[in-house]
């Protein structure tokens, strides 16, 4: 299933040296991943230059080298080169063109924010499931296509991949495809060229200021997913002061938007929340009509993405009566308050949660807390080689608990004790109030230890992680079985008194 270089090209601004008419057999950005007569996207990145590998793909088959300035290879006369003024978005466009442009075959849902992607994406697809569609999930815990669950390493894959995705999702006859679409995705144009039916956005607060430098152009990076690249039907949480300035950009444009929130002057707003620790009962104002169910989720920041899941799905244009049918039968999202169940818990409720910023460890913390007759204990730490600037933030956020303790994510290339430092750094107040324990099955023991019946562990940052990403080395480590195993080892038969 070859295309020739007109067939991707046509129309893009760009200049075509040497033969138009080759078929390229597919789509590359990593030299090494080259296979024979495909064409090598080279992109100048953060750490390096993908020109530099030019030859290295040419030595792995590839036949065109797409390129934002020439590389004049001596040897590589029967190389096409397509100069391009910017490669990642001629990658993104060339993909959706390789596979016929798959998103139009199918509703593709983009749900960005800093939190509640993936929560939301998993919300509508089910939602869409019982409206009867045939379904798609692309996000941070993986791949669904159908029944079919796959794991991925980037939340919002790179676009040709992603495009690869989509194809097989619309050859596999899905109707709705729900898709996280990650700031950085947005920047890095790994969404450009793919058609969505709706946009959606949760909030925004603190994270990946390591990479977007400042808040604004974090915000700018995620309002692309509502401008002129991205037309379609959009969902706006408007509780923050972003969701408010997305609003009228979309407004002034004359899209059609569902706006969700607390706020009462949304379109889908909440009239009265009862929170229960299995399920959470609600009174929505639907568009100026009320509707009373309950749904198996808990906690507040959830009626947010129950909220925007509802929204999105009066975009799809899914009646009413089908998406609270479906909420309340909402499935448990792994790793989000995940409670734990094992035969002997000692009356310790412990729940796994991938809070890894700032606002989401103060509202999963609120909402454990809110549920817990006893104390909560936090479990928790923060990821190396990202943002540094959360985890003092996320330090004095654990305060919030009655004993917080700190412990290692995943560390990746940085020291875990540094990453530690950073974290304490903001606990001054915390005195007596905390442990320090870089080893996480041992402070996920620690926190059992220091539990009695009625209190509440959180375990956060991890979620459905099944890993601990240590140094360059990828261990087995999952937050739910670990703490399983301690909760045995401390309550189970055979367990000292
Ligand atoms: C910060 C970030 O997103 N970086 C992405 C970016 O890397 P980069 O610009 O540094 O690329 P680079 O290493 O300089 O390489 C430049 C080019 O040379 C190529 N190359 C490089 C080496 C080689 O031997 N051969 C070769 O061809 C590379 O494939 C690349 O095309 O482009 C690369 C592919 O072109 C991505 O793989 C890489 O993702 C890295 C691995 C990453 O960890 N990204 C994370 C932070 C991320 O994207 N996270 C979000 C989720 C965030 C959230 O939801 O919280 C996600 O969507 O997953
Ligand atoms: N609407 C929300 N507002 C604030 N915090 C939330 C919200 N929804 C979920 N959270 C918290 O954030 C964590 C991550 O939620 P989720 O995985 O749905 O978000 P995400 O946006 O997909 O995150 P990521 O950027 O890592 O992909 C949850 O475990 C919970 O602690
Ligand atoms: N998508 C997020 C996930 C963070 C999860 C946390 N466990 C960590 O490793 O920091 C990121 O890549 O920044
Ligand atoms: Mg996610």
């Amino acid at each position: 299933m070859g295309k020739t270089c007109t067939e991707l090209f046509e129309g893009m601004d760009c200049t075509i040296i040497g033969n138009a008419q080759d078929e390229v057999e597919g789509i590359a950005y990593r030299s090494d991943k080259v296979k024979p007569g495909d064409a090598f996207f080279c992109i100048v990145g953060m750490k390096t230059d993908g020109h530099t590998f030019a030859q290295d793909a040419i030595d792995h088959g590839a036949k065109v080298l797409v390129v934002e300035r020439k590389v004049y290879l001596a040897d590589a006369t029967d190389v096409t080169e397509v100069v391009v003024s910017d490669t990642r978005k001629a990658m993104a466009e060339a993909s959706a063109r390789f596979y016929d442009d798959p998103s139009r075959a199918l509703s593709l849902v983009g749900v960005t924010g800093t939190n509640g992607k993936t929560t939301t994406t998993y919300l509508v697809e089910h939602i869409a499931r019982v409206a009867g569609k045939r379904t798609g999930v692309i996000g941070t815990v993986g791949t669904v296509i159908g029944d079919v669950h796959e794991k991925s390493s980037h939340t919002t894959p790179e676009s040709p991949d992603l495009q690869h995705l989509l194809a097989r999702m619309r050859d596999a006859r899905c109707d709705v495809v729900a898709m996280e679409v990650s700031s950085h995705a947005l920047d890095l144009e790994r969404t450009y060229a793919a058609s969505f039916a709706v946009t959606a956005f949760s909030n925004l607060t603190q994270d990946h200021l390591d990479y977007h430098h400042t808040f604004e152009a974090y915000f700018e990076a995620k309002a692309r997913l509502f401008g002129k690249d991205y037309p379609a039907r959009r969902v706006i949480c408007i509780d923050d002061k972003w969701g408010k300035e997305l609003l009228r950009r979309c407004s002034e444009a004359g899209d059609s938007v569902v706006t969700t929130g607390f706020d009462r002057s949304a379109l889908i707003h909440p009239k009265d929340v009862q929170y229960y620790p299995t399920h959470t009962s609600i009174t929505l104002n639907v568009r100026g009509s009320y509707y009373e169910f309950d749904y198996p989720l808990v906690g507040k920041f959830n009626v947010e993405n129950i909220m925007c899941a509802f929204g999105i799905g009066i975009q799809l244009g899914i009646g009413v009566s089908t998406i609270i049918d479906a909420l309340r039968e909402a499935p448990q999202i792994p790793g989000r308050l995940e409670r734990v169940h094992t035969p002997h818990d000692g009356g310790v409720s412990v729940f796994v949660d991938y809070a890894h910023t700032p606002d989401a460890l103060e509202k999963a913390l609120g909402s454990i807390m809110a549920l817990t007759p006893g104390r909560t204990i936090c479990v928790f730490g923060c990821g190396g080689d990202r943002d540094a600037s959360k985890r003092p933030i996320m330090g004095r956020a654990a305060l919030a608990a009655d004993h917080a303790v700190v412990t290692s994510d995943n560390p990746r290339t940085e020291d875990p004790d540094a990453i530690i430092a950073d974290i304490v750094a903001g606990m001054g107040q915390g005195e007596g109030r905390f442990d320090v324990q870089p080893d996480r099955r041992a402070a996920i023991a620690r926190a059992i230890q220091l539990a009695k019946p009625g209190d509440s562990i959180l375990v956060a940052g991890k979620g459905h992680e099944d890993y601990q990403l240590v140094g360059k080395e990828v261990l087995s480590f999952d937050d739910r079985v670990v703490a399983r195993e301690e909760l045995e080892r401390a309550f189970g038969e055979g367990a000292c008194e």
